[in-house]
């Protein structure tokens, strides 16, 4: 029934959108859904790359079935083991009892303790090849892109890369799913999103990994999630490039708690101050309001970044605390920080603020602002004199 969605003669997407988790990885929203993709290579032999979240194996087997009718598949090409794609693993091989499972040393053993699966596997290892008939398949190991399994398959006949969560994007595929069947700013913030809070940690691991496929010629990266990249290819890598090197623009994220306002007007000072001082790009985001992952996505993007809190029980707010944590988990680099604090009998959050800049490695830029009880002018002024000193920061850059 399904008409066939072609990569290439042989090459196919069998890939499917879940628009009803509220939460990837139980985590992170995801309002515009997410999709799961899979590939199917049906050459003499008959290989799937990758498969999908479980919720969905239904739909999925009946693509597959539309493709390759009741032919066997040889072989799952397992580039990455975590359930939104290797979630149908089990059923898989109950549909395909021949089936060969391909993954690399660290694949097998997770392949064993979630499924128990241990016969008909294949362990492939760097630069090893598969070949299908016309096809032949080049695996590399990338490890911690975004597991210490993952692995990316290259197909050098159609010179296709199968780059499991690598350029990756959040965002179902509605309608569309190759990059030009739609306008590519669509999915460039959602990717980013994507990339900083899932893969973010591991700028170093993508480095290297850049670097050992930066020699294939690259006519499409077909991703697990996100559209399939056959136009934008270049833009995509020189992104992931950027991203794991911590490379970010001129703007500001301003992140504040706040219970009672007092906090949030002082971070409205500064914005205000940034913007008269030229700075086009500044992000408010209440963290109370906006999920960390918005504001972490924004802080990658842009180098300057002012957190302000309240003391609160002698720590920072909880959620300024939530949010910071997460940043000096994922170790985010290269950006310049500016401190507000608000507090009633002895204020903490400017001293925790700093410590964890320092953590961070950031650069403090001018003076950190700390108001008892509500903001009055001269601290008002103080505000006003940070935005400053952060937009002269920035301008600096310029040059
Ligand atoms: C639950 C709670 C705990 C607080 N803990 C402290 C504290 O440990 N030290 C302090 O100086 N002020 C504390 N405060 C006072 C706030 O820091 C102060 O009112 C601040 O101005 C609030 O900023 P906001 O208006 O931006 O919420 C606390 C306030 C609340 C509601």
């Amino acid at each position: 029934m399904y008409k066939p969605v072609k990569l290439t003669d042989d090459v196919f997407y069998v890939g499917v959108n879940d628009r009803r988790t509220h939460l990837f990885e139980n985590i992170w929203p995801i309002e515009r859904g997410v999709a799961y993709n899979s590939y199917v290579i049906a050459d003499e032999k008959v290989a799937l790359i990758d498969s999908v979240e479980i919720g969905q194996v239904e739909k999925y087997l009946k693509k597959i079935k539309a493709i390759i009718g009741d032919r066997p598949i040889d072989y799952l090409v397992v580039n990455h083991m975590e359930p939104d794609h290797g979630g149908s693993i089990d059923i898989i091989r109950k549909m395909y009892p021949e089936i060969q499972i391909v993954g690399n040393k660290k694949t097998l053993p997770m392949l064993e303790g979630y499924f128990g699966i241990s016969d008909n596997t294949l362990e492939i290892k760097e630069g090893d090849c598969l070949h299908l008939g016309k096809h032949t398949l080049n695996f590399y190991l990338v490890p911690m892109v975004h597991w210490p399994e993952t692995m990316v398959t290259y197909e050098s006949k159609e010179q296709i890369l199968f780059s499991a969560d690598a350029f990756g994007s959040f965002g179902t595929l509605d309608g569309a799913i190759f990059d030009d069947e739609f306008e590519f700013e669509y999915y460039r913030d959602e990717m980013r999103r994507y990339y900083s809070n899932i893969v973010g940690k591991y700028g170093s691991p993508v480095q290297k990994a850049l670097d050992k496929l930066a020699n294939l010629d690259i006519k499409m990266i077909a991703s697990t999630h996100g559209p399939i990249w056959r136009k934008y290819i270049k833009e995509v890598i020189n992104y992931y490039d950027k991203w794991s090197k911590y490379e970010t623009e001129e703007g500001v994220v301003v992140a504040y708690a706040s219970m009672y306002g007092n906090t949030e007007e002082m971070a409205e000072a500064v914005a205000r101050e940034l913007a008269e001082n030229g700075i086009k790009h500044i992000r408010v985001h209440d963290v109370s309001k906006s999920h960390a992952s918005f504001i972490i996505s924004d802080i990658f993007k842009y180098r300057g970044v002012i957190l302000a809190s309240p003391t609160y029980c002698n720590e920072l707010h909880p959620n300024m605390e939530a949010l910071t944590s997460k940043l000096v988990h994922m170790g985010v680099q290269n950006h310049y920080l500016g401190i507000l604090g608000s507090f009633s009998w002895s204020g903490a959050a400017v001293k925790k603020l700093t410590a964890i800049g320092e953590q961070l490695k950031w650069e403090i830029v001018g003076e950190s602002v700390e108001e008892k009880h509500a903001l009055k002018s001269n601290k008002y002024d103080a505000c006003l004199k940070l935005g400053t000193a952060m937009a002269d920061r920035l301008k600096q850059d310029r040059k």
